[in-house]
């Protein structure tokens, strides 16, 4: 099968050879589209990368119908609907490790010209002058960097401005006094920072959360003349309130990579003399924008090969090792969610799912979603996956428990599946046996021993004589081969069921002929 991949934004050439290759993936650069060539072309791709400049948006998602992988050469994704993507089961993925670096150290080129004004300088002297009064600047050694996000870019700026001899403080929910004394750095709190900091970095992801969250009135708390920097996004500095600071003097200077709009429209902030600007360049390394383009390049096929994505964002992403550990267990999970869809009479409103023996010190968040895609694909076909099963669960209402138990019945292994419904539960299990594959071994209170897998017949009869007999002559008569029966009851005489594998999908009317034999109270086909 061919996989077509669009490139919309610019690449390196080199970090997309991985792409090119493989023989299946077809693979078109067209950058600089607008956003209505991008919606008339993207039907076609399954794949898409992109840098900062596409805007995936939420009707090009919906327009990309065959659109699998999102891979996004770079860290921030606020480019991309993520919802959008995962309502349509699209995976995103990004490159967060490879521009650590060229981002870090663009910060540091930023602080250093903003200190001692090394562009309005060098813009002079190309004008002819030898102006050595007007370029006076201010030493880094003494005083403090504020640093706002103190993830991979943030750590790493502050690692460099201990080299300059500056003070860090830095404020990040996740930052410890503890990781803070190991680096030489003071935690602090994001008022602290600001209300101490002579310099202040941002290096926050843009969200909800952190619009704005350099606002005027944190302007108003900063020590006079202190000096602002963005190579984060623009949207995390208000820009309005900055240029009003640098006006009111409340701001000696800024130095900015990235803006609320880009490209620039309104050029006033910039053209501020107190602000040194450089459109959106942090990550523009040859050795970045290798980093990014192999990383995403080696995600998307893993993507489109159906592997698993190191650098998912809108999925869990789990170390290699757990994924190894966890991976056996993929086929059994989906196939007992789907044999669980089978059982349920009514709407499905709860669903618990119990992981014991093995599984039960694993991260099982990949299996809890494929279950849970299982279960839901019965109904809402192909279009569920692992990215957007949870979304049409929440949408359906239906809440998903996962539970840890140690209780193995006897396996070493147990992943049990119970469903909840308005009149009732049912549950069913499965096991993985070492060197003889997946079973299930259990449906509600019987114990059976199934290979999941074909065409399944599950029948609730009375446990009288010949019952057994009626079901093998009438499926005999209409030619339906069976190739395995288990058969389990509560006691003599009571409530049993018969598990059957049978070699092609049973026609309704026999499936209705079935029913109306003595003694049994349900059939149910089940193809797994
Ligand atoms: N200018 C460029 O070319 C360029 C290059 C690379 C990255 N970036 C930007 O830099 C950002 C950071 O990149 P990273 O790799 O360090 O990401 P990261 O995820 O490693 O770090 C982000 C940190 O921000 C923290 N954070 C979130 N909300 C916060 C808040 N309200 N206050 C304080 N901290 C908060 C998080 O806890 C996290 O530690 C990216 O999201 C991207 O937008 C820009
Ligand atoms: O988030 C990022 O990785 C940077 O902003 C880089 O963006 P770019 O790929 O458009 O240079």
């Amino acid at each position: 099968m061919t996989f077509h991949i669009l490139v919309s934004d610019p690449l390196s050439e080199e970090g997309i050879q991985p792409l090119k290759q493989e023989e299946h993936l077809k693979i078109d650069v067209h950058t600089g589209l607008s956003h209505e060539e991008l919606l008339e072309t993207i039907e076609k791709y399954d794949a898409l990368l992109v840098r900062s400049q596409t805007k995936v948006t939420k009707d090009i998602i919906e327009r990309a119908k065959n659109l699998k992988a999102i891979g996004r050469a770079g860290v921030g994704v606020d480019n991309i609907d993520l919802d959008a993507a995962t309502e349509h089961g699209v995976i995103v993925v990004n490159a967060p490790d490879g521009n650590t670096n060229s981002a870090a150290e663009h910060t540091m080129a930023m602080l250093m010209s903003l200190a001692r004004r090394i562009p309005q300088a060098y813009h002079s002297l190309k004008q002819h002058e030898w102006n050595r009064k007007a370029y006076v600047g201010v030493e880094l050694k003494g005083k403090t960097l504020g640093v706002v996000g103190f993830g991979r870019i943030g750590a790493e700026v502050a690692y460099r401005a201990k080299g300059q001899r500056l003070n860090v403080i830095a404020y990040d929910p996740y930052l410890t006094e503890e990781k803070a004394e190991k680096m030489g750095i003071q935690c602090g709190t994001l008022e602290e920072v600001i209300q101490q900091a002579d310099f202040i970095t941002v290096h926050t992801p843009l969200m909800p959360a952190t619009k704005h969250l350099i606002s005027r009135d944190a302007f108003n708390q900063m020590k006079p003349g202190v000096r602002i920097i963005n190579c984060a996004r623009g949207g995390i500095i208000d820009e309005d309130a900055l240029y009003e600071a640098i006006l009111e003097k409340k701001v000696a200077g800024a130095a900015l990579d990235v803006f609320e709009e880009e490209p620039i429209q309104n050029y006033k902030l910039v053209e501020l003399p107190e602000v040194v600007a450089t459109p959106h360049l942090g990550a523009s390394t040859v050795e970045a924008q290798e980093n990014v383009a192999i990383d995403v390049s080696r995600d998307v096929i893993q993507i489109l090969n159906g592997g698993a994505a190191k650098n998912p964002v809108n999925l869990p992403s789990l170390p290699a090792e757990v994924m190894k550990r966890i991976e056996p267990y993929f086929n059994l999970s989906e196939k007992l969610g789907t044999f669980s869809a089978h059982l349920a009479q009514e709407p499905i409103e709860e669903v618990s799912i119990y992981y014991s023996g093995d599984l039960a010190d694993l991260d099982v968040t990949p299996l809890t979603r494929n279950t849970v895609k299982g279960i839901l694909k019965r109904h809402l076909g192909d279009h569920v996956n692992d990215v957007n099963a949870p979304y049409f669960a929440e949408k359906k209402g239906i809440t998903i428990n996962e539970q840890k138990t140690t209780s193995t019945k006897g396996f070493t292994n147990l992943l049990t599946v119970e469903t909840r419904t308005k009149s009732g539960a049912s549950k069913v299990a499965g096991t993985l046996l070492n060197g003889l594959g997946t079973r299930i071994v259990k449906v509600d209170a019987y114990s059976v021993d199934v290979v999941p897998q074909g065409h399944l017949l599950l029948i609730r009869h009375t446990d009288q004589p010949g019952a057994i007999g009626r079901v093998g002559s009438l499926l005999a008569k209409f030619d339906v081969n069976i190739a395995t029966m288990q058969v389990g009851r509560s006691d003599v005489g009571g409530d049993a069921i018969m598990m059957l594998t049978v070699d092609r999908q049973i026609d309704e009317d026999v499936l209705q002929k079935l029913q109306e034999v003595s003694d049994i109270h349900q059939v149910k086909p089940i193809d797994l």
